[in-house]
């Protein structure tokens, strides 16, 4: 069955109901954070990278400003004082970094307790027929268990208690990777809760068969997500009657889960979540002792995927969205065609032109000639100008009008909040 039905399908959700939830402290989001970013090749965590903005902003600092100014929103609009606690998810690889990157950056302005970091288990890599394999002399490989490691790692660190002591019924849970999530959607959450969702999961529509990105199915009756690595490439070009591609709902790893749902499953479930396999390179040392950087895979890696539990939701929604608004992963270095901090810039610096645009603002180029606008910019190319919009100015695009309508900037152009201050002064 092609799932979930086309955009114009949807019933309108209310992002009302998404901002009183929060205003009420009972959303939080949770990000996934452990994973060692091999394609990316940093030995950082990818969090830590900056993808070249004009701002230098790392996506940790993106992805933290946008929950200051989440908050902002929701106490505007309820006069509350709220606050959304940041659950993130490390490994071994990435907590002791990540911690320090926070710190060295005073939480960029979030209040360190409402930051709650804690770490996923390890497994050993192993051989083909199964042997574990050593790293070093004494140490054997070891990877992180899988994003679906977080239902282990909430009951290993008593995070379900945390959420229930601050009164959080609903988690955003998202990846790392993605430059334009939208942090604690007001609109993703307000249709989740509209619908009595337990368990949710936005999606995009496929971009090509081939594209490495989970789908949203039913398989024997039952949602849930068949991982791209997973999937035949003759099922992944199946297309319908209209030549559209059956299997089409890409998951873009943003999740909602009920804080009772997560409850459950780490009680019930959680060790009855399949193990995948994954064929890697894995570095090892020779009987000389030698460091050896394996060029084909040579070992396994065990994971547990994050959206496994679907299947034990009692009611599951998808969310379709836009791409160029809300999916933009940073998987690989540059130099590959996609997915790449290139991309990662591009789609950014896209999306926020566009909003310049739809204020009302139009540009100069550096040369003080006047730049045509340019209604679409496809993901993959440079806009026409770069136009930065902090996160502590617009979440969405919102509130724009007021400070760039009718105005004529000159690229490059950065709206920071000192500027923000500038442009409200001068009216
Ligand atoms: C286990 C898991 O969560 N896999 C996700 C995740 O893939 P990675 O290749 O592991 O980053 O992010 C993709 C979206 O960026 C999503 O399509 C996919 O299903």
């Amino acid at each position: 069955m092609k799932w979930p039905p086309h955009a114009g399908d949807w019933l309108r959700p209310s992002q009302t109901d998404g901002f009183l939830q929060i205003s009420q402290n009972r959303v939080a989001v949770l990000l996934l954070a452990g994973g060692q970013g091999t394609r990316l090749g940093v030995p950082y965590p990818k969090g830590m990278y900056n993808v070249g903005l004009p701002s230098s902003k790392t996506l940790y600092q993106i992805q933290a400003e946008r929950i200051c100014k989440i908050q902002e929103l929701a106490n505007a609009k309820h006069g509350s004082k709220c606050t959304v606690p940041w659950y993130i998810m490390t490994s071994e690889f990435t907590l002791d970094p990540t911690k320090k990157f926070f710190q060295e950056n005073k939480y960029f302005g979030l209040d360190p307790s409402d930051v709650v970091m804690f770490e996923q288990r390890m497994i050993p890599a192993v051989t083909f027929d199964g042997k574990v394999i050593l790293q070093d002399k004494g140490k054997i490989a070891m990877a992180p268990d899988g994003n679906g490691g977080l239902y282990r790692a909430l009951v290993d660190n008593k995070v379900l208690e945390n959420m229930e002591k601050r009164g959080v019924e609903y988690l955003h849970v998202y990846c790392v990777d993605n430059i334009l999530v939208k942090m604690a959607d007001p609109i993703f959450i307000g249709f989740c809760v509209s619908k009595g969702a337990d368990c949710g999961a936005k999606v995009v529509e496929k971009a090509y068969p081939a594209e490495p990105v989970g789908v949203v199915c039913k398989v024997k009756g039952v949602y849930q997500v068949v991982e791209y690595s997973e999937l035949r490439p003759e099922t992944a070009e199946q297309r319908d009657p209209r030549g559209e591609l059956v299997y089409s709902a890409g998951n873009i790893c943003n999740h909602f889960f009920t804080r009772p749902f997560l409850n459950e499953v780490a009680q019930k479930f959680q060790g009855q979540l399949k193990q995948h396999v994954a064929l890697k390179k894995v570095p090892f040392v020779d009987r000389e002792g030698n460091l050896v950087k394996p060029t084909t895979p040579n070992g396994i890696k065990m994971e547990k995927f994050v959206f496994d539990v679907f299947q034990f939701s009692r009611k599951f929604v998808a969310f379709e969205v836009l791409r160029e608004e809300e999916f933009s992963p940073l998987k690989n270095a540059d130099g590959a065609p996609l997915d790449t901090p290139t991309t990662a810039r591009q789609s950014l610096l896209a999306q926020h032109y566009r909003w310049a645009m739809a204020a009302g603002a139009s540009f100069l180029d550096a040369q003080g000639k006047a730049l045509p606008p340019r209604p679409r910019v496809t993901r993959d190319e440079d806009p026409p100008v770069v136009c930065e919009i902090s996160p502590l100015v617009s979440f969405f695009g919102e509130g724009l009008e007021q400070l760039l309508g009718q105005k004529v900037l000159t690229t490059p152009f950065l709206l920071d909040e000192n500027r923000a201050k500038e442009l409200l002064q001068a009216q």
